[in-house]
């Protein structure tokens, strides 16, 4: 264990008996000296570095013995982001993700570089016009199917709102299957459940079908039912993938057909890795943003100032307000600065890990200015904080305020913000992501007034207790808002 620290320098950190990496860890609580828990990067943020006077950490733990490291130096991650060969992504961790066959996330090197350049060209600037124009027609659904123009609205959490959402979109923009909120409840021929259904299983309830094994899948009826939505998915993929190379060829938008027309031409994909990559767009881009959606909504009801003025910007730049285009997108700055901002406090992704592949080192100054220098032997465990950098003073003025402000001028650190990390292996579907989330705040804060839902149990709490109640987080596959109980109230 001391070797293990003396090998990264006995720079300061974490030491805990089992490591954050082991299954284990995920089970156990955070307990000082014991375990981290699954949040503890976002619980800490900028604090551990604070108290520490560094902007690298190092993470020391017994179980199993070795040492890893924790940045949130903007220089330090710009090297390990842009250097791909020298801190590759630890594919390992990654394996369980290749469940409906080999895909871009869980790949590196000469496999990685083939499905990367058959899958970036697909994320064209007709699909992002495709995901806006498909999440005006989903959200007009919602007002008017769901909400039935309601003057009060309640939801109890409105992941119960986004998560839908963003499936839908992701549905239409990324398969060509449109789903609408209250329609596709007939089964197919051939089917033993709707595709909507088949979707819905397959995206909540990826952890366990992951962690449980085949034989465990088969005891209960719930599991039995996620087995089959598994099942049904991969089937429903094949029949869209099979259909669509016999069909006359028809000019479309969404991914998987883009995806089929790049692997038609040269080096294709087999029917496995088609799956295995339009599966991972689907839980890369669906959680990710539903959950972004989430923090976003609350953090205007809990400040109705940034609300309103939000509000006043999308009426001042929208002439006709109620159906907004595509076009309209860069006009709507403040829109994405509100989302912005969302992303730096509640990043999706808190860690994002890379593992160096050769001894090296990383220089830092601590709070004394010295610089320190950090050896990283090969083989260590690279992790980019993303909440110790989001929160990290010397880049952010006040960094614990919600001041969508700071993204309106052209001044903030962009090496400082990395929630769709950067460089080579930089998201692939950031500009979907952001199309969505424009798309859905523009709809609803014209429509809707946000605010916190109104309950008597908790009618003398302070605003501090208030904020934590609604932000209050765990770290499941991403960054996960526990309720948020919200009131729309209509405009
Ligand atoms: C707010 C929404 C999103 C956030 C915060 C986000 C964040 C990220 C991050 C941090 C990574 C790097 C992960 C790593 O290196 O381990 C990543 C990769 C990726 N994301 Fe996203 N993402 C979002 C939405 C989307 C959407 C909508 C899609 C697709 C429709 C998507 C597709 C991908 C893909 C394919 C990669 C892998 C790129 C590669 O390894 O070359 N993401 N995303």
């Amino acid at each position: 264990f001391r070797q293990a620290a003396r090998s990264v320098g006995e720079i300061p950190g974490y030491r805990t008996l089992v490591s954050r990496s082991s299954l284990l860890s995920s089970f156990i609580p955070r307990t000082p000296g014991l375990s981290l828990g699954r949040a503890w990067s976002f619980e800490d943020k900028y604090s551990r570095y604070a108290e520490n006077g560094y902007d690298i950490l190092t993470l020391v733990s017994a179980f199993p013995c070795k040492p890893e490291i924790v940045l949130a130096d903007a220089a330090a991650i710009k090297e390990v982001i842009t250097y791909r060969s020298r801190f590759p992504k630890p594919v390992d961790l990654y394996v369980a993700t290749s469940f409906f066959g080999y895909n871009i996330v869980a790949s590196e090197g000469e496999e990685w570089k083939r499905y990367r350049k058959i899958a970036a060209p697909t994320f064209t600037e007709r699909n992002n016009k495709l995901v806006w124009n498909e999440t005006v027609a989903i959200m007009n659904d919602l007002f008017d199917s769901v909400w039935e123009n309601q003057q009060v609205v309640t939801v109890d959490h409105i992941l119960d709102i986004t998560l839908p959402a963003t499936l839908f979109i992701i549905s239409a923009a990324g398969f060509g299957q449109k789903l609408t909120w209250k329609g596709g409840s007939i089964v197919p021929p051939h089917h033993k459940m709707t595709f909507k259904d088949a979707l819905y299983i397959s995206t909540t309830y990826m952890l366990p079908r992951l962690l449980l094994p085949n034989w465990a899948m088969k005891l209960t009826e719930k599991t039995r039912r996620i087995q089959l939505g598994f099942t049904e998915l991969r089937t429903f993929m094949t029949e869209m993938i099979e259909d669509r190379m016999k069909s006359e060829k028809v000019e479309r938008d969404d991914l998987l057909s883009s995806l089929l027309d790049a692997s038609n031409d040269g080096e294709g994909l087999s029917t496995d890795e088609l799956i295995g990559n339009i599966f991972i767009f689907l839980i890369a881009g669906h959680e990710t943003t539903a959950h972004t959606l989430c923090f976003t909504l609350a953090l205007l009801a809990l400040y109705p100032a940034e609300q309103e003025k939000l509000y006043e910007h999308i009426k001042s730049v929208l002439p006709d307000a109620y159906a907004p285009t595509y076009e309209q997108v860069p006009l709507l700055t403040r829109v994405m600065a509100v989302f912005n901002e969302t992303l730096r406090m509640f990043p999706a992704v808190i860690i994002i890990p890379k593992r160096s592949a050769e001894d090296t080192t990383f220089s830092t100054m601590n709070t004394r200015g010295e610089t320190v220098v950090v050896p990283i032997p090969k083989g260590t465990d690279v992790h980019i904080n993303v909440p110790g950098l989001h929160y990290n003073p010397k880049y952010w003025e006040n960094p614990y305020e919600f001041k969508p402000d700071r993204f309106l001028n052209d001044d903030w650190n962009r090496d400082a913000f990395i929630p769709f990390s950067a460089g080579p292996r930089a998201c692939l579907g950031r500009k979907f992501a952001e199309t969505e989330a424009v798309a859905f705040l523009t709809m609803l804060v014209l429509r809707y007034k946000i605010t916190v839902k109104e309950e008597p149990c908790f009618a003398n709490e302070t605003f501090e207790k208030r904020k934590e109640r609604l932000l209050k987080v765990v770290s499941i596959l991403t960054l996960t808002p526990v309720k948020m109980p919200l009131t729309f109230i209509r405009r």
